[in-house]
């Protein structure tokens, strides 16, 4: 290029244009950015979407054949308003067998923070890698690449389950240990909460009767948690899923589910100082091992409370049919909400019924109501 050609190229590009006068270098600058911003968006967001992994609605069970698969979606219910009605109504999706609630932001003046305590709080802003024993002081800090080769790769057939905010792959972990990992579903900001409530609550907690944590992995956008696999379904599949003519659920095997489950919840409550409220007993969540021992599991809504009072929640949160009415309408929380759920379960339990039936009559969808009739 002469002289004269870069001169009269200087000349072109410096001459204003018709775009809020900008001179033509500066249009052409601003063009180049946004097609390179453009082009790193569509980038980020392919590579976003080959990492997801495909959401399941009925993922076939790795604990064995003999385990039923029960057919159920979680409904979420949210309120949006800030100040509910005393008595609140809820939309009832019909036909669903269970309904998570959440009354939201009920009383921003209670100032609740979950699971806050006087604890540790673990700081969990670090992304890529970390040590292998947990700087909580518990436990295990997986690397996401030891969590993909244990579920190779979270495979589709190691689907176990799915809860409101997670997959559960079974695995084997490198020394033959095998595992259950959650993998908590980023796309509410729940899933952060819970990743963190359940490993200040359960971390450190040893009970046969409660599901055993063992660590966690924290890598990027990524938050797992790996539990010790407990081998024979849940109670809900077995209450209501398909288990032939004649259930194995003997009166003995339901009391000793019974029995477990008051002991879990007994050293929950009495137990731990600070005491912790889980606010989702419900059968789902209620593991069986192959002896039929129950292990409450899934604190991922688990609140510790430091007194002996009752505490204002600002989010009333459960699943329907199962939560305490005065916790419902009040936002109060403490023990008593969990033993109110624990005495749902039992009659779910007895009866073989689920807690809120629509596909029944209508003086018959609701089972506390059914069995205070005998
Ligand atoms: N430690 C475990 N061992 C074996 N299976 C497990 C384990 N943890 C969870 N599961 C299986 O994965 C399923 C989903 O568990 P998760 O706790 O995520 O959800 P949920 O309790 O069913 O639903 P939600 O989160 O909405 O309450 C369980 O019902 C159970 O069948």
């Amino acid at each position: 290029m002469t002289v004269y050609d870069a001169a009269f190229v200087n000349s072109e590009l410096s001459k204003p244009t018709s775009i809020f006068g900008l001179r033509l270098w500066v249009v052409i600058g601003i063009f180049v950015g946004a097609i390179i911003v453009l082009i790193l968006f569509l980038l980020s967001l392919c590579i976003t979407s080959r990492r997801r992994r495909p959401y399941h609605r009925h993922p076939k069970l790795a604990a064995g054949e003999t385990t039923p698969v029960v057919s159920k979606e979680i409904q979420e219910i949210v309120y949006h308003d800030a100040a509910p009605p005393a008595v609140p109504e809820i939309q009832i999706d019909i036909g669903k067998v269970e309904h998570r609630v959440v009354f939201s932001d009920r009383s921003q003046a209670s100032g609740e923070s979950r699971a806050t305590s006087g604890t540790e709080t673990a700081s969990f802003a670090s992304g890529g890698g970390g040590p292998e024993v947990s700087h909580l002081g518990w436990g295990r800090w997986y690397t996401l690449r030891e969590l993909e080769a244990a579920t190779n790769g979270l495979a589709d057939e190691n689907v176990i389950g799915e809860g409101g905010y997670g997959i559960v792959y079974s695995g084997v972990l490198g020394d033959n240990t095998r595992v259950a990992v959650k993998n908590l579903l980023n796309n509410r900001g729940q899933a952060e909460k819970e990743f963190k409530v359940e490993v200040e609550v359960i971390g450190r907690v040893r009970h046969k009767n409660l599901v055993r944590l063992l660590g966690y992995c924290v890598e990027g956008a990524y938050r797992m948690l790996v539990y010790e696999y407990v081998d024979n379904g849940n109670l809900d599949q077995w209450l209501h899923g398909d288990v032939g003519e004649v259930s194995p659920l003997t009166w003995e095997i339901r009391m000793n589910i019974i029995l477990g489950m008051a002991k879990g919840l007994a050293y929950l409550h009495e137990g731990l100082e600070p005491k912790v409220v889980h606010r989702d007993i419900k059968s789902s969540n209620i593991l069986l091992d192959r002896q039929w021992n129950p292990k409450v599991s899934d604190f991922g809504l688990a609140k510790l409370l430091c007194s002996e009072s009752s505490y204002v929640t600002t989010r009333v949160m459960g699943t329907f049919g199962y939560v305490a009415p005065e916790y419902a309408c009040t936002g109060m929380l403490n023990e008593k909400s969990d033993i109110y759920s624990f005495g749902i379960l039992i009659m779910e339990i007895i009866s073989g019924r689920s807690p809120v039936d629509y596909s029944r009559p209508s003086g018959e969808v609701d089972l506390e109501i059914i069995m205070s009739l005998f």
